[in-house]
């Protein structure tokens, strides 16, 4: 008797973009995890080349000095949604690159060109290595990096939404601080000149101020069902 022949399903490249606080790591590592796709958090490969910038006394606050610096760290990201990693020159960064210096400092340094054009070749050569497909969060994956991804997804939610999880996050810490620390990294993050976050035109939006996690996630993966279904 013959056996109908099981296909795995195509590899599927997923964008998820938006501000910070909006839920992507937690959306992108959990719909990754139920479809068995990789994930990279790209957020966290611009944090780790900043920790090695500042580790190694390089001069943050001057572009020439960063530029200059930004090919000599190997950054390496483990893409197992249940447990991402990432080293720089061998080093487990996962704990250093989340300190509120490397938060402070991150953006001045993601918003070097080659700093940009160094970090968005490995995460392009990472999604092509993905045999099953990927979900790649960040803030300029559907618009640069990524632009022919299947599925593009901007995530919103309102400021004091964004500074309530954080501030849970961060145990207690004041809400209307933490709500203007957001609002000054978006806005750097914004309007640089290179690469800056923005929403795709052909990404869909869905603001999360009022659905749970959980809601956020259902949609997700429903979303990359539906194309991976189509392709
Ligand atoms: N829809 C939601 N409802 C309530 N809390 C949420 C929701 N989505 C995410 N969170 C919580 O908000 C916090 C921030 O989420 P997350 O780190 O996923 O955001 P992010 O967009 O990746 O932020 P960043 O860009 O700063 O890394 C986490 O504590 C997470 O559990
Ligand atoms: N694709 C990306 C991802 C991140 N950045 C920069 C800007 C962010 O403020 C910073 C940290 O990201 P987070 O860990 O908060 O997601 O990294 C970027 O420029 N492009």
């Amino acid at each position: 008797m013959e056996t109908a022949a099981r296909t795995a399903p195509a590899a599927v490249i997923v964008a998820i973009d938006g501000p910070s606080g909006t839920g992507k790591s937690s959306t992108s590592k959990a719909v990754a995890a139920k479809l068995g796709l990789s994930y990279l958090d790209t957020g966290a490969q611009y944090r780790a080349i900043t920790w090695w910038m500042l580790t190694n006394g390089i001069d943050v606050t001057d572009p020439v000095a960063i530029a200059d610096a930004a090919g000599k760290p190997v950054i390496v990201s483990g893409t197992d949604p249940s447990a991402p990693t990432i080293t720089v020159d061998g080093i487990d960064a996962s704990g250093p690159i989340r300190t509120q210096e490397v938060t402070s400092k991150v953006s001045a340094v993601s918003a070097v060109p080659e700093v940009r054009t160094l970090i968005t070749e490995l995460q392009r050569s990472i999604a092509k290595g993905a045999a099953l497909g990927i979900v790649v969060e960040g803030r300029d994956i559907g618009t640069t990096v990524l632009p022919d991804a299947d599925l593009k997804i901007f995530l919103t939610a309102s400021p004091e939404a964004r500074a309530a999880r954080r501030s849970g996050e961060l145990k207690g810490a004041d809400v209307s601080a933490t709500r203007e620390a957001l609002l000054k990294r978006d806005a750097a993050d914004s309007s640089r000149k290179t690469s800056p976050l923005a929403k795709a035109d052909d990404a869909v939006e869905v603001d999360t101020s009022d659905l749970t996690l959980e809601q956020v996630i259902e949609c997700v993966v429903t979303l990359v069902e539906g194309k991976r279904a189509a392709k």
